[in-house]
């Protein structure tokens, strides 16, 4: 013990074993939270010889998050899921393993806003089987709540992450991958426990433990050999092409086919078990608390009303956020996250000494129920108290109050990935059932694995307003066009933005990891001419170090990551920062500043883009407009940024520079072609004609009959034998019973191959991916019986 400093207490031990006998090893963690009610805010517990420190205060824990003084500790269980996954993000040491920082670099992208956006028909495809799946099986049948949210997180992630299907909704047996990854969490917690005895003992163990690291990484393997070999190249925009594609903007290297595997695998397992477990507690938590339950679901009627969910409108919800945020406080799903002093050191203001390396578990479990920080009524689950504002107040009174997503460099990365996914399948879900218990008098009990779930929790759920299987289904579907290219943000070609020349030249420079603040920064150049303005340069911040421009204004549009500056500003930041005491260095320099942000970074919060307003004014700069700015909690970037552009940019330099407004002087590089292609995909000489008039010849019992009145091109004549052809267009009930028929999700596309070398007739579109629904809808005709050779060939 340290001079100064009082013995961290510790319950007696045994010899030898010390405290293990403490420890439940079914349920470790709520062994953990007794003994911290017994002995308090810290104690120590020595296993098997290894002494381990636990906190569970506020206090306590917000002093281990200073990773200035301590760092991640990749405790006894993660070293051994190391055996699968080795140094992939979630299980590496951290900065002292090279792959983790090229990874951690060239992944932050990957799980940017614009990213994740972009991911949300994947998600909304995976969500919707769920929910065609509860809605089939009907309210009579008990659902394992915990079982379906983990098919559905699973397979989001394997779609999200590497374009894989597992298809666990449409089969009765895992995928082979899932119960080789089941076997090998479970093991590898088992290792984690195993009393020091001769390794013949495990002998069966260990070779079912190989064999499942094995089918992982062939799987795995196989989806990424499959993308290297694809020709032509996919288009995808998955994490498996960031991860093939991406540069580490600092080395400049790419990570290879090893740290892939890696770190696919790892997404699956860091995802899947966590994503559930949060669903299920918000749902039990729903259920026993009915007004946080109808609060939710009329926030989801009056925002999502009836039709298609959309990302916008994933986007508006406050309250479902709010109930996801509570529910992590009060069940976090990784309950504890371990931590390890740098050097030796002292705990609360020098009381109790701990030692480099030794083992520190942060119980969250506990410390999210601190009554410092959330009052007498901790323990309740109250929603309110996470909505926005309060959320914020309350983070930022109490720094690092609520870390279910971990801390720092180590937090997680797919916070955002989870986010988006859970409030679609709330709302979903929400929009579309009724829920209440299987057993009305279920207690809940928690399991834990690697993570916390609810333990033998049903439900029932039955469908609202007089839904039924069949209109959900068309419900759900309906969603292509909303959820389709109208989600995705358009960006703006860079060398158009820059040709125009005419007026004020303006530089824009922007700080981006994950491409928000570049694609606006692209958007002030493109818009630029309509004002009278040109963009000169448009370039990351760090072009613009170590000279700023000073005979034309300077437009900065930058994010903050964990307080610093994304990785293409770190040099100008640092430099600005050095110029702090001279009060000329940027003087002549007229700047604006746009700031991009999430608010759950409380602390750091805008950091960096308020540091370089300032700082630019400290050095004798001359600021254009007051700093405006965006928050990517409330979904509405773009909306935000095109208000400051429009109403105080752009006037503020208009009235400074003198720039006219020029009518057409909008660059975009989206263009609309209107085309029919199924008319180009007919002969040469067939041409469209019009219907102007039809209406029937016969009445009701007699064979039908219509008149029909065509009118034709105008250089074009009709003459007695021309054919005429009548092209489909079939019901929509077809089209779905035809995609069903195939098990075609919603949004397949579909190629079609001639033969190569033929010069095949069709009129069919050829080695073009389309809509299976517009291909189904208007090139074949679904209407007429099929041939026996047809039925033959599908049977
Ligand atoms: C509600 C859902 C989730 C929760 C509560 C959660 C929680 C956490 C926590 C607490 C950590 C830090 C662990 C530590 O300090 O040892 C972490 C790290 C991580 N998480 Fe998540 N996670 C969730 C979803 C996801 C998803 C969906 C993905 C993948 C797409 C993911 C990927 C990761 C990775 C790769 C790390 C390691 C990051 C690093 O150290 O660089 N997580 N997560
Ligand atoms: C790992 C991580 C850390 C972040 N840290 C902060 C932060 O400290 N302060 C803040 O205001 N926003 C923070 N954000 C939010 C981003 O700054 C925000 O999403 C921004 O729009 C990203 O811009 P970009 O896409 O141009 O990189 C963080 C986001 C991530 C993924």
């Amino acid at each position: 013990m340290d001079a100064g400093t009082e013995p961290i207490p510790s319950p007696p031990g045994l010899p030898l074993v010390g405290n293990l006998r403490d420890i439940d090893s079914t349920a470790p963690i709520q062994s953990l939270v007794r003994l911290a009610d017994q002995y308090g805010d810290i104690y120590r517990l020595n296993i098997v010889g290894r002494t381990a420190v636990f906190v569970s205060s506020h206090a306590l824990v917000n002093e281990l998050c200073d990773e200035k003084r301590f760092k991640k500790n990749v405790g006894s269980v993660l070293k051994q899921v190391r055996n699968g996954v080795h140094d992939g993000l979630f299980t590496s040491f951290g900065a002292e393993e090279p792959n983790w920082g090229k990874a951690h670099r060239i992944l932050t992208p990957a799980f940017g806003p614009l990213s994740i956006r972009n991911m949300f028909d994947d998600m909304h495809d995976i969500a919707s089987q769920l929910t065609l799946k509860w809605a089939r099986q009907g309210p009579l049948e008990p659902i394992h709540v915990t079982d379906d949210f983990t098919r559905l997180a699973l397979d989001t992630l394997a779609l999200c992450a590497m374009d894989y299907r597992f298809n666990s909704f449409y089969t009765k047996e895992m995928h082979p991958f899932i119960r080789a990854m089941g076997g090998f969490l479970v093991e590898s917690g088992n290792r984690s426990r195993r009393p020091p005895l001769p390794s013949m003992l495990y002998k069966r163990a260990d070779l079912q433990y190989e064999a499942d690291i094995a089918t992982m990484r062939a799987v795995s393997d196989g989806v990424l050999q499959t993308r290297k070999q694809q020709n032509p190249p996919s288009s995808r925009k998955d994490l498996l092409a960031a991860m093939l594609a991406g540069k580490d903007p600092r080395t400049g290297e790419t990570l290879d086919d090893d740290a892939i595997t890696n770190n696919l695998i790892t997404f699956l397992i860091a995802g899947h078990e966590t994503t559930s477990g949060m669903l299920s507690f918000a749902l039990f938590d729903l259920l026993r608390h009915l007004e946080a339950y109808q609060n939710a679901q009329k926030e989801v009627d009056n925002i999502c009303g009836k039709g298609p969910i959309t990302v916008d409108m994933v986007n508006k919800l406050k309250f479902v956020p709010a109930v996801l945020r509570e529910t992590l406080r009060v069940h976090s799903t990784i309950p504890a996250i371990g931590m390890t002093a740098l050097k030796d050191e002292t705990l609360a203001g020098g009381k109790y000494a701990v030692r480099a390396g030794e083992a520190i578990t942060l119980l969250l479990a506990k410390a999210h129920l601190d009554p410092a920080v959330w009052g007498d009524d901790a323990r309740e689950f109250r929603p309110e108290r996470m909505l926005d504002d309060n959320f914020a107040r309350i983070t930022k009174e109490h720094p690092n109050c609520w870390k279910p997503f971990g801390n720092g460099s180590r937090a997680c990365i797919g916070r955002p990935f989870a986010w988006q996914e859970a409030l679609l399948t709330m709302a979903m879900l929400l929009q579309n059932f009724n829920f209440r218990f299987d057993d009305a008098s279920y207690q809940l009990r928690v399991k834990e694995t690697l993570t916390m779930k609810p333990d033998g929790f049903f439900i029932r759920a039955q469908l609202r307003n007089g839904l039924t299987p069949t209109l959900l289904e068309k419900r759900l579907s309906g969603s292509s066009s909303e959820t389709g290219s109208g989600n995705r943000t358009p960006t703006l070609d860079k060398e158009a933005a820059l040709t125009s020349t005419t007026g004020q030249a303006i530089s824009i420079y922007y700080g981006s990891n994950s491409g928000t603040c570049e694609a606006m920064a692209n958007r002030i150049a493109a818009d630029a001419p309509a004002h009278g303005f040109h963009a000169d340069v448009l370039a990351p911040l760090d072009a613009a170090h170590p000279n700023l421009p000073k005979d034309r204004p300077v437009i900065i549009v930058t994010a903050s990551y964990e307080g610093e500056p994304p990785d293409n500003a770190r040099l100008f930041v640092n430099w600005l920062s050095s110029l702090k005491d001279d009060a000329s260095a940027t003087k002549g320099t007229a700047y604006a500043v746009f700031a991009c942000g999430h608010r759950d970074w409380a602390q750091t919060f805008h950091k960096i883009p308020k540091l370089v307003d300032e700082l630019l004014e400290q050095c004798g700069g001359e600021r254009l407009v007051p700093m405006g700015g965006t928050d990517a909690a409330d979904g509405n970037m773009f909306e935000d940024f095109e208000t400051w552009e429009d109403g105080v940019l752009f006037p503020a330099l208009k009235k400074k520079y003198g720039g006219q407004d020029v009518e057409g002087g909008a660059l975009s590089s989206l263009t609309i072609e209107i085309t029919t292609p199924r008319a180009s995909n007919l002969r040469q000489d067939v041409r469209e004609a019009i219907v102007v008039a039809a209406y029937p010849l016969t009445e009701g019992g007699s064979a039908r009959r219509m008149h029909l009145e065509i009118q034709l091109p105008s250089d074009i004549k009709y003459s007695a034998g021309d054919y005429l052809a009548v092209l489909p267009f079939n019901r929509q009930a077809s089209i779905m019973r035809t995609m069903r028929r195939f098990r075609l999700p919603w949004d397949a596309h579909i190629t079609v191959h001639a033969p190569k070398g033929s010069d095949a007739q069709t009129n069919l579109p050829i080695n073009t991916p389309l809509p299976a629904y517009g291909v189904l809808g208007a090139y074949v005709e679904l209407g007429q019986p099929a041939t026996k050779r047809v039925s033959f060939v599908l049977r």
